[in-house]
């Protein structure tokens, strides 16, 4: 990687809505062709505001939601009320639905465009999509076919886009295995792309796109790494160089073995990673500061530290507690603002808030539902956060300093800043097992990719460094 002097994109690219080229003419994921959106996602009036909702109509809400004209995460979208009409199997089911077609968007309005003179209503065109991606993964065509068929009735409310639905999902089932692995990974927006090519180089970034496509399997950690290789045994899994278990496809979480004692929790090899990086904490005091939903504060907890896990949102450190609950460790729980913590620990863990961009492979919608917008922000809130952190930090404590985000403005940029700003600040050289020395950067801290173990299925894009304050 080149030398991380990424532009920042709202600073000096503000490139606004992501450009989504390749797909139909005409409304994309802006326009929904004068449809008026509620914030939820709804797509279309609702008669029966509390009749049942099928998987497919909950997954056309969800992509509606993202690609529309005040678009939300997926993760917002959770909170909508009409969720609660779907069955839970059925809302897995949306939810699948919705990320997998959102994962492959270029792609399937690739097959579509071709079928299409001009661009059907939003919600019209996202349906074909959603038909698309399940035609392209091996569904029935009949029973796809007529389902959206059926859905683009009651979506739009307008009958004559029934034939238009039926015509081109027939078209797209008699082509998609033929045609579909012909087609490329699907691109980064340009907000993103460009930022991220001149920092890596454009052969990255399509291999970053490559796995971005693939998605992420499911990465435990496991609360005694002394019992890694038994848990790997139960539970099917292949224990990664770093020491997470990985499993192709989890399933239901909840059932697998081990859950309900709290032997493992859920989290990505890379996000395990900076809080390995402290190593044994027998004794220490830790503050985790950006703490929820809990995964690092139950690794330091679980390394012997007293930790006290901070966050902003009430809402999500209930997470924290449901976490340390069903793990059996503790820390004490503290809302808050980290700009306003006051204390001194041996230790501090700062995984600040960021643009997620090293995530894309477990969320698809982030590229579509952000434009980079609120990047400037975050970074000026990264290096206020790891400025206070340090005031915090006894003399010859230490500091993880981490963000999920592929960017190096929000990572190696932040760490080289911060050294610049406080004299006597020094970076300690990483060590954890399973680390390789390719992932050190210039200014020693690691650089995570998802094009990282290819043939392990990769990992989220992570940016850590270990700082050690002077005595
Ligand atoms: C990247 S997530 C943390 C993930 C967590 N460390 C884990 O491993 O599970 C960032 C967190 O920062 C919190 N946050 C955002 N602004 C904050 C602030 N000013 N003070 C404290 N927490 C904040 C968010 O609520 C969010 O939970």
């Amino acid at each position: 990687m080149s030398k991380p002097t990424t532009p920042r994109p709202t600073r000096s690219n503000g490139q606004g809505r992501p450009d989504r080229k390749g797909g139909p003419k005409g409304p994309r994921g802006g326009k929904p062709g004068g449809h008026p959106r509620s914030r939820d996602g709804g797509a279309g009036a609702d008669r029966a505001p509390t009749a049942p909702l099928s998987a497919r109509a909950g997954a056309l809400r969800l992509l509606n939601g993202v690609l529309g004209e005040d678009p939300r995460l997926l993760s917002e979208l959770r909170e909508a009320p009409w969720l609660g009409r779907l069955s839970p199997p059925d809302r897995a089911r949306a939810q699948r639905l919705a990320t997998e077609t959102l994962r492959q968007l270029e792609r399937c309005d690739r097959l579509l465009e071709k079928h299409l003179k001009k661009a059907p209503p939003l919600p019209i065109l996202n349906i074909l999509r959603l038909g698309t991606w399940e035609l392209a993964a091996g569904g029935a065509a009949h029973g796809v076919v007529n389902d959206w068929v059926t859905e683009a009735a009651r979506a739009a409310g307008r009958a004559n886009m029934k034939g238009l639905v039926n015509a081109v999902l027939r078209k797209v089932a008699a082509e998609a295995e033929d045609e579909w692995p012909k087609l490329r990974a699907p691109r980064l927006p340009d907000w993103l792309r460009e930022p991220l090519s001149l920092a890596y180089g454009p052969e990255k970034i399509r291999a970053f796109e490559t796995a971005h496509a693939a998605g992420a399997p499911l990465d435990l950690t496991v609360k005694d790494p002394a019992s890694a290789e038994h848990w790997a045994t139960e539970l099917g899994a292949t224990l990664l160089p770093t020491g997470s278990l990985r499993l192709a496809d989890g399933g239901q979480v909840s059932a697998l073995p081990g859950y309900a004692e709290g032997a493992w929790w859920v989290q990505d090899a890379a996000a395990a990673l900076p809080a390995r990086l402290l190593g044994d904490l027998t004794g220490k005091t830790a503050l985790d500061l950006c703490a929820a939903p809990g995964g690092k504060t139950m690794q330091l907890a679980a390394a012997g530290a007293r930790v006290t896990a901070l966050d902003l949102s009430e809402t999500r450190l209930a997470r924290v507690q449901e976490n340390l609950s069903r793990t059996g460790l503790s820390a004490g729980i503290r809302a808050g603002d980290a700009l306003e913590q006051t204390g001194t620990y041996d230790v501090i863990l700062l995984d600040a808030p960021c643009s997620a961009t090293g995530t894309i492979r477990r969320h698809p919608d982030l590229p579509q539902a952000r434009d980079g917008d609120e990047i400037g922000a975050l970074i000026e809130l990264q290096s206020a956060m790891l400025d206070h952190a340090l005031t915090l930090l006894a003399p010859g404590g230490r500091l993880v300093f981490c963000t999920c985000s592929l960017i190096p403005d929000e990572g190696e940029c932040q760490v080289e800043e911060a050294l610049e700003r406080h004299p006597g600040l020094s970076v300690i050289r990483p060590e954890a097992p399973g680390l390789d020395p390719a992932w050190i950067t210039e200014e020693g801290g690691v650089r995570t990719t998802p094009d990282l173990w290819p043939d392990l299925g990769g990992m989220d894009g992570f940016y850590m460094a270990l700082l050690r304050k002077a005595d």
